[in-house]
């Protein structure tokens, strides 16, 4: 059986826990930012990270939404949208055998306020499910259209992937894929074999390609679903200083492994329609 509560400190927040599995999710950006096997936390959050709307939650999985980054032009903020900086609606909480699922829902009115909203001022709702299991995490962005005309976005699940031993790590299954640089001015290139981390590394991968994480003994499984891009991750030594909610050596506990759908493949959705993707991060068996 699955159980979880409401927690009554940094509002918001939701603890449960499905057999050996604990886990949290936070009303605010509907992000998840624990989901432990045991003890093998599968997600970094830093310790440094706030909790309160009109900032975003530094690790586990922000839901970036409407835009990617700075958007496809370059000219948007805040970076990564406007949505995992509100607090969502608690809609489902629903726990049995086989799980436990969160649903989140966000609509334009809880949005109307917020920081960039006049950059993208569609009508819209957005659902959030959260599924925990035995070996991991499924979640889910649904996006519907609720106004009169089609509709485009960028869309992305920022998961920060919590990692032993960053000098070691691979992660395979984007080797032959395309990908811009944005350490390099979005020059593009083709990844040959495995990702390694050996300096600040951006990158945007044309890739639908499941990934697997070989970190130590742990072996972690990222699979996509309706998901176009990767984008890799991790400021090295270099970069994280410019990240007042990182920690100077919080560079070697994570790699940012993002599904999404970015640039040339931004979703358009018309009228009443809705489109849905997702990623799934587990351990292997
Ligand atoms: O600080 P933010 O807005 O959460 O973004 C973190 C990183 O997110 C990644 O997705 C981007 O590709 C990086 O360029 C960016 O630095």
């Amino acid at each position: 059986m699955s159980e979880g509560e409401r927690l009554t400190h940094r509002s918001g927040g939701y603890r449960g826990d499905h057999g050996p599995v604990t886990f949290t999710s936070y009303a605010l950006g509907a992000q998840v930012t624990s989901v432990a096997l045991g003890d093998d936390q599968l997600f970094f959050l830093s310790d440094l990270a706030t909790y309160r709307p009109g900032a975003a939650i530094r690790g586990g999985v922000p839901v970036c939404f409407p835009w990617f980054a700075d958007g496809p032009d370059g000219d948007l903020a805040p970076s990564h949208g406007f949505v995992r900086k509100v607090e969502w609606e608690l809609i489902g909480d629903r726990g049995d055998e086989t799980g436990h699922e969160l649903l989140w829902r966000i609509g334009s009115e809880q949005v109307a306020a917020a920081d960039g909203r006049e950059e993208w001022p569609a009508d819209f709702e957005a659902i959030c499910r959260h599924a925990f299991g035995e070996d991991g995490v499924l979640i889910e962005l649904t996006v519907r259209n609720r106004g009169a005309e089609p509709i485009t976005f960028e869309e992305l699940l920022h998961s920060y992937l919590r990692v032993d031993d960053l000098d070691a790590l691979r992660v395979t299954g984007l080797a032959g894929a395309r990908y811009l640089d944005k350490t390099r001015d979005l020059a593009e290139f083709t990844q040959e074999g495995d990702v390694s981390f050996t300096g600040p590394t951006d990158r945007i991968y044309a890739s639908d390609a499941s990934l697997t994480l070989h970190d130590g003994d742990r072996t972690i499984i990222v699979d996509k679903i309706n998901s176009a891009n990767t984008v890799v991750w991790n400021p090295f030594d270099a970069g994280v200083a410019k990240f007042a909610d990182l920690g100077p050596d919080d560079w070697r506990r994570f790699v940012c492994i993002e599904a999404g759908n970015v640039r040339e493949n931004a979703i358009t959705v018309d009228p009443g329609a809705e489109h849905t993707f997702g990623t799934r991060i587990r351990r292997a068996p």
